[in-house]
């Protein structure tokens, strides 16, 4: 069996009831080939149904599994034979008297995924401007912001956040056309064009959406054909208020080898970052994709996962599943010494990351100061307060108690840490700049 159908249907195995699976999609056989994918149905009656009801479906598990815009072809035979009847599966074909509009929707296949939608997004102080700049986006598009740029560090729900906003643009209006796309994808559609000499219909299948989605724009990075073609085809949507979402891992400006022009057309619409979302949001979004598994999890598993796990939610979701799975092979409860005991690796992991010296060390090297004066005992300004901020930072990535760390910290007593957690706690809701620095630390020492 392909490797990918493989996995594709391991995905699905989650979504769908065992019912459906064996009944309509174990049936088929799947064949890699430079095209794509094809798929062979036994017999016309399971084609149908696999096309009406589960090939968007696959199709947006496909792509986001092998990170390409991957064809799928349907057809009744078996992977070893020649197909029997050849009956294929292209997209209705208009006919010769609908409109250029009309035949363009029917043969519009978007490829969103269904499950990342807004009600499935856990809102969180670190990435509530997203979540509404999407949404307005989604209500408004072309016109609330565009482009819309969502930046932040991987896994915090960006990808999420832009389906969500497709999703919501067709529920608003079905005919809708929205293509979503990595920018790996890009790239390679438009290396196939020149190949193909067929950059003409590039460009047309671009600029005919009402709204482009692009993950991960810093792939462009030092692409210049690809920049040049993106920057044209963004000018030519924008001006037609077509809408433009993009994602990018850092603040584009910070992106090295993007186009300055490109940087700063970025710049024309709305940029909000994702931060990494706090520990109520963690637990709050592990209880939630547990509720959506139809896993039991209690609070204190999720605080217990919630605390040790701070990277990005895709890896808070992975330990979710492997705990599931552990469960459910064993037949046992999901209880903090059962999550303890299967995942004693993976936390290790993470737990190792981050240690008291590590903190001091990256905390010394942010602010420009000496690891032996940030541990010393002098008291101006410009020592203080980075010696604040470690401190904080070890008690919030730490199992460590407050004498402990006060120990660390040359021999420090224990109310000292606890107002230097109170201080930089409060500073951090007045003080913007201080907010920021905290937050990249978090994302240096967890990232
Ligand atoms: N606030 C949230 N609520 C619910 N699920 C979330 C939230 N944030 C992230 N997730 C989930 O975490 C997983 C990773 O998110 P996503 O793929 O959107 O991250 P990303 O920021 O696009 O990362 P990358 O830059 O690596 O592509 C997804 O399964 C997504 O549903």
């Amino acid at each position: 069996m392909s490797d990918l159908w493989r996995r594709c249907l391991e995905r699905l195995e989650g979504e769908l009831s065992a019912e459906d699976l064996h009944t309509w999609l174990m049936p088929l056989q799947a064949r890699e080939d430079a095209d794509g994918l094809q798929l062979y149905a036994p017999n016309p009656y399971t084609l149908d149904v696999v096309r009406d009801r589960y090939l968007p479906r696959i199709e947006a598990v496909l792509t986001l599994l092998s990170g390409q815009s991957l064809f799928v072809r349907l057809e009744v035979g078996s992977s070893a034979i020649a197909p029997v009847n050849g009956r294929h599966t292209p997209p209705p074909k208009p006919s010769p008297s609908a409109g250029v509009a009309e035949a363009a929707a029917l043969n519009f296949h978007h490829n969103l995924d269904p499950h990342y939608t807004f009600e499935t997004f856990v809102e969180g102080k670190s990435n509530q401007l997203g979540k509404a700049a999407a949404m307005q986006v989604a209500q408004n598009p072309g016109r609330a912001y565009n482009p819309l740029l969502l930046y932040g560090g991987t896994g915090l729900g960006k990808t999420h956040l832009m389906h969500a906003a497709g999703n919501l643009m067709r529920e608003h209006n079905p005919g809708f056309k929205v293509l979503y796309l990595r920018s790996e994808q890009f790239v390679g559609s438009m290396i196939e064009a020149l190949r193909t000499k067929s950059m003409d219909e590039f460009k047309r299948r671009f600029r005919s959406v009402d709204a482009l989605l692009i993950d991960d724009i810093q792939f462009f990075a030092g692409k210049d054909t690809t920049q040049e073609e993106f920057f044209h085809t963004f000018n030519a949507l924008f001006e037609s208020k077509q809408q433009i979402i993009l994602t990018c891992d850092r603040y584009p400006k910070e992106v090295d080898k993007l186009e300055p022009r490109l940087k700063s057309r970025l710049g024309w619409g709305l940029s909000v970052a994702i931060e990494p979302p706090d520990f109520e949001t963690r637990a709050a979004i592990l209880l939630a994709k547990a509720h959506d598994k139809s896993v039991k999890v209690s609070e204190d598993v999720a605080m217990l996962l919630a605390k040790r796990i701070r990277s990005n939610v895709r890896d808070l979701e992975g330990a979710l599943n492997t705990l599931a799975a552990r469960a459910n092979f064993y037949g046992r409860p999901i209880t903090t010494d059962f999550a303890e005991e299967t995942l004693r690796d993976l936390l290790a992991t993470h737990a190792q990351a981050v240690t008291v010296p590590n903190i001091q060390k990256i905390v010394a090297e942010y602010f420009g100061v000496r690891l032996q004066d940030l541990l010393s005992k002098r008291r101006v300004r410009s020592l203080a307060r980075p010696r604040q901020i470690a401190m904080a930072l070890s008690k919030e990535l730490t199992e460590h108690s407050l004498p402990e760390i006060g120990e660390a910290f040359g021999g420090r007593d224990h109310t000292t840490v606890l107002h230097a957690c109170r201080t930089i706690r409060k500073l951090c809701e007045t003080d913007t700049r201080m907010r920021q620095d905290w937050e990249q630390l978090i994302r240096t020492l967890t990232g």
